[in-house]
């Protein structure tokens, strides 16, 4: 169901918006419109998602030596498949450097969970930080099961790299430290029957 015409498509729970040729859809709005309303995700599925999201909140809580009730989920918070396909549109892009903290203000704290694994599942797509005023750049090979997580403003400038061969999934987990801008747990939606 959906998958973007070019390289990256993302799944967001929160909003429903998944990826569909050269635009986005609503997956729930999706799924209420076919006609056998097939059940997509169950209630273990968002159950696992809200238990792995309050794992990754507590590991970053720990890490940078704050209290995780400071820690509120923000949007976006999404699944990405990452291809080789070239890129149709901007969004397909995804290999630019860029400071997360940039495209969306609400981020303190970025995390990445690996899905499938660098050299395994797929080629390229390595993440790496653009640190110039350091000679190592730091470079992680995605791993299933893997976390990276770091603070979301110019101090870690990024990139992934083009992806060469295979599929690459991940997560972004996104946390904000101001309840504003807080997002609730995804909710499964009832058919309508
Ligand atoms: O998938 C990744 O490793 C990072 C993606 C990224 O930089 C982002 O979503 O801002
Ligand atoms: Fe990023």
């Amino acid at each position: 169901m959906g998958g973007s015409s070019g390289g990256a498509s993302i799944l967001d729970l929160h909003t429903g918006a998944l990826s569909m040729a050269t635009n986005f859809v609503n997956i729930y709005k999706l799924i209420e419109s076919k006609p056998q309303k097939e059940e997509v995700f169950s209630e273990k599925d968002f159950e696992v998602y809200r238990t792995v999201k309050n794992k990754i909140r507590e590991t970053i809580a720990i890490h940078f030596g704050i209290s995780s009730a400071q820690l509120y989920l923000t949007d976006p918070t999404f699944f990405s498949r990452l291809t080789e396909k070239s890129a149709q549109t901007k969004h397909d892009e995804y290999w630019h450097k860029h400071v997360d903290k940039h495209t969306y203000k609400s981020f303190h704290f970025t995390s990445l969970l690996y899905l499938s694994t660098y050299g395994e599942d797929f080629s390229g797509g390595r993440f790496l930080f653009t640190d110039e005023t350091s000679n190592n750049t730091i470079i992680i090979e995605p791993k299933l099961g893997r976390l990276s997580a770091f603070t979301s403003g110019s101090e870690n400038e990024h990139f992934v790299e083009r992806v060469t061969s295979g599929t690459r999934f991940a997560i972004t987990v996104s946390f904000t430290c101001d309840p504003k801008f807080a997002i609730k747990d995804p909710q499964i939606v009832r058919h309508k029957n």
